[in-house]
């Protein structure tokens, strides 16, 4: 048989990434701060010369009035430029927050596995928030510069040898902001990855809460979870003296440049060279032109910003299934065919399976020791996953040539632990690739030997489920509802009836034979009272296929017995499931 390699994932146009706010807002913000800092830039040559107007004794004519007006324009525009930067950032947030998480949903679940809960928590919080503040700051650094760009402009204007003094002393100036942006990137990235190796051991921490109160190891839980911390407040400690020394060293040269502009203004006003307005412009100007040092602030917001959005970039890059132009045949009974099927995880095949059938209709067990690779064939057979090499083909259609939601619609999943939002029962149960009405809902219900708990909700299947405790094997069997709900031609159970009492799951298995959709049935199991009651058993050993045939011709086989606890002895009845079930259930 010819092995395929297949592309697994990929980054495509037709990806869910979505797209930003556009420039939008950051225009409206840099436009703002622009026209702000041109007020501020004018004002000093229109104070002066209404001074000079004022101390003459003559009328100053329109001027005070330009003076008020400057002033007034400069609070207002400092109001819009507070508004819009509120927005953009708001924007900017919402997107990059949102694209991060459609990435994550959308990306193949073992790509995602090197990034824990807290760290996958933190890059959509906070990360999202730092990235989503930079392009403000960025406008409102670009602004920033043209106050002092502007001020030494007018400054020439007003008086050359001011001027000359001004730009002598902007270079140390740029030198400090270059040394800041330098030295506070690396400390940056290296605190925004500590800050998330405390949230995700907190998250594991809070997961496993009972387990640690029971084995009593809270002390050693907390001493493992704030380990960090003095790493993070190195870190942190670091990033206020790189902040600070650029605002100490920038605060001791601007005044130092001011009073030195002043001197040179005193001198030629005292040679006749310039008047007491043009001196009360030039000292202002000197003042806006050094407080290019002041962009250190933006600048350290731009830079964490770009270090957050490498991080919440690395969740919305994640690889995505790619979905063909298929449909399956109409009426297909379902037939699942594995062919050279190949599974690698860290350079170790973790499944191999060729020439597995399971025909339309029928039920496959699959069964082997923990590890043994049953979730694994159960996410190819349903491609959650693709595999590396070989081709899985439903009804003769390969799986990765089908659309999104042909496949989607075709196969349905059920697992162990569910995830069932927070809705209510009903809707819990109801959502899915396809419309469901109410009565397909409590038929599922009842399918899924639900009906009983659901009815003693206090509000019944209209109970939101954050208000209804439900126990492990209760959420499983909302989870097998909405499965049953959903059911399409081949069903996929992944350990969905474990936290079933034998009983119940005997309940279930007669009721998703007579009440729901007819069709293939794949089932990871543990008892050998399903394994029994399949058509057929796929046993695992490490990845490979050891057998396929029936229950009881496996049974047979010690080596066999012994995955369900059952000796060397060729008993054909495995012990935990005697006495609790009908007798046709047993091998
Ligand atoms: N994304 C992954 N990265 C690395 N290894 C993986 C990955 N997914 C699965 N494996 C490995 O593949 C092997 C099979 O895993 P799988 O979950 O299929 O076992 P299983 O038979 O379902 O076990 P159990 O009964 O305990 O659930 C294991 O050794 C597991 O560590």
């Amino acid at each position: 048989m010819t092995k395929t390699r297949l592309p697994s994932a990929h980054v495509g146009p037709d990806a869910p990434r979505g797209s930003g706010p556009g420039q939008a807002p950051e225009l409206l913000v840099l436009l703002c701060s622009v026209a702000s800092a041109a007020v501020t830039v004018a004002q000093p040559l229109v104070l002066g010369h209404t001074l000079d107007l004022l101390l003459r004794g003559g009328g100053a004519g329109h001027w005070p009035a330009l003076s008020a007006g400057l002033l007034i324009g400069e609070v207002l525009l400092d109001g819009l430029t507070a508004l819009f930067t509120g927005r953009c950032t708001a924007a900017w947030t919402a997107s990059i927050r949102s694209r991060a998480l459609t990435g994550l949903l959308h990306g193949v679940p073992h790509h995602a596995r090197p990034y824990s809960p807290g760290d996958i928590a933190t890059r959509l919080t906070l990360n999202a928030a730092d990235a989503g503040g930079a392009p403000a700051a960025r406008a409102a650094l670009a602004a920033s510069l043209v106050t002092p760009a502007g001020a030494l402009v007018a400054v020439a204007f007003v008086d050359l040898w001011v001027a000359a003094c001004v730009v002598a002393g902007l270079p140390a100036l740029a030198l400090v902001l270059r040394a800041f942006a330098r030295d506070t990137g690396a400390s940056v990235a290296a605190y925004q990855r500590v800050q998330a190796q405390i949230a995700s051991r907190l998250l594991e921490a809070v997961h496993g809460a009972v387990t640690i109160a029971a084995a009593g190891t809270g002390p050693r839980e907390r001493e493992r979870v704030l380990a960090p911390l003095p790493e993070l407040g190195a870190l942190g400690g670091r990033m206020w003296v790189l902040h600070g020394r650029a605002l100490a060293r920038s605060g001791v040269l601007v005044p130092l440049l001011t009073l030195a502009a002043t001197g040179i203004g005193g001198v030629r006003l005292a040679s006749g060279s310039l008047s007491v307005g043009d001196l009360l412009a030039v000292c202002r100007y000197a003042q806006l032109a050094a407080g290019v040092g002041g962009a250190a602030t933006l600048l350290g917001a731009v830079v964490r910003g770009r270090r957050a959005r490498e991080r919440t970039l690395a969740l919305e890059r994640l690889p995505v299934l790619a979905y063909g132009t298929r449909c399956l045949p109409v009426d297909g009974p379902g037939d699942l065919e594995l062919r050279g099927v190949r599974v690698l995880r860290d350079g170790r095949e973790v499944l191999h399976a060729d020439g597995v059938r399971v025909p339309g209709g029928t039920t496959a067990a699959v069964v082997g020791r923990s590890g043994a690779g049953k979730s694994v064939l159960a996410a190819v057979a349903g491609r959650l996953i693709d595999p590396d090499e070989g081709q899985v083909l439903l009804d003769g259609v390969r799986l990765d040539q089908l659309t999104r939601g042909a496949l989607r619609t075709g196969i349905t999943f059920a697992f162990e632990r569910p995830v069932l939002g927070e809705g209510t029962v009903a809707e819990a149960v109801a959502a899915g690739p396809r419309c469901v009405s109410p009565e397909e809902v409590r038929q599922a219900v009842r399918a899924a030997g639900a009906d009983g708990f659901v009815r003693r909700l206090p509000r019944g299947e209209d109970t939101p489920l954050p208000q209804a405790p439900l126990s492990g094997g209760e959420l499983q069997r909302l989870g097998l509802a909405r499965a049953f709900a959903h059911a399409g031609r081949l069903l996929v159970m992944d350990d969905a009836t474990s936290g079933l009492d034998t009983a119940t799951e005997y309940e279930v298995s007669l009721a998703l034979r007579r009440s729901v959709r007819p069709g293939t049935r794949l089932v990871v199991a543990h008892r050998p009272s399903v394994a029994a009651r399949a058509d057929q058993v796929i046993w695992l050993e490490d990845g490979q296929v050891r057998a396929v045939a029936p229950h009881r011709e496996l049974w047979k086989d010690a080596r066999y017995r012994t995955l369900f606890g059952a000796g060397d002895d060729s008993d054909p009845s495995p012990r935990q499931d005697r006495g609790s079930l009908p007798e046709r259930v047993r091998p």
